[in-house]
């Protein structure tokens, strides 16, 4: 038995899924980050940042007593093309911005998770290559108007209605998602926190 507590930090409903797909019992605690990209800021960078920067946000709200027995997860996701860093669409215009540089093309989804404790910070990066079929204008302001892109990186979700555009991905699809399963469990695990079925 450890006496560990995970938090998870994100107000999305897919990464607290994916962690409970773990097994693991976690309470949610919701931090407010400025998430815009700094000048030069290279999207392997920025993610891994905003990663950390909401796991630290969080755990800055802890008591030092909580602290001390807390592991803050954090977790960032954008959509990468041309160096062009793609985050959520601001409107319709945006969307379809947005997915007209998708169109056709192969993507990099990045997602970085950060696990903060009272002594240390570890981070992840997970980089997926994902490739779209060609879209059409009426395509995507239909798109739009189901109300899928609004919250989503890239202006797309490959677990929803969005899965059609996706002729062929390379990585792991539940960091595609918000978290990547595999190397969530693993970080977890090197912190002390094994999943339900490691073994310490
Ligand atoms: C590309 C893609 C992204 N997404 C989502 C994952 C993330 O939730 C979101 C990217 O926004 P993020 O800023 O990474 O996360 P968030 O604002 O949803 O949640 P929080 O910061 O509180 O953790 O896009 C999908 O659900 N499916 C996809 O196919």
């Amino acid at each position: 038995m450890t006496d560990k507590k995970l938090v998870l930090a994100s107000q999305s409903p897919r990464r607290q899924q994916l962690l409970a797909q773990l097994g693991y019992q976690f309470a949610i605690q919701i931090s407010d980050i400025d998430e815009s990209v700094q000048q030069s800021e290279q999207a392997a960078d920025y993610v891994v940042r905003l990663a950390t920067e909401k796991a630290k946000a969080v755990f800055s709200t802890l008591s030092s007593f909580t602290q001390a027995q807390s592991l803050v997860l954090g977790s960032d996701t954008c959509v990468v093309i041309n160096n062009a860093i793609l985050g959520k669409p601001a409107d319709l215009a945006d969307c379809i911005y947005t997915l007209s540089l998708l169109s056709g093309k192969k993507h990099q989804v990045l997602t970085a998770i950060a696990v903060v404790t009272a002594d240390k910070i570890v981070t992840k990066l997970v980089t997926t290559d994902v490739q779209f079929k060609v879209l059409s204008v009426a395509e995507m302001t239909a798109y739009w108007h189901t109300g899928e892109p609004q919250d989503k990186a890239g202006s797309y979700a490959i677990q929803g209605i969005g899965g059609q555009f996706v002729t062929s991905m390379t990585g792991s699809y539940s960091a595609v998602v918000g978290l990547p399963l595999y190397e969530t469990a693993e970080l977890l695990k090197t912190m002390g926190l094994p999943s339900a079925i490691q073994q310490n």
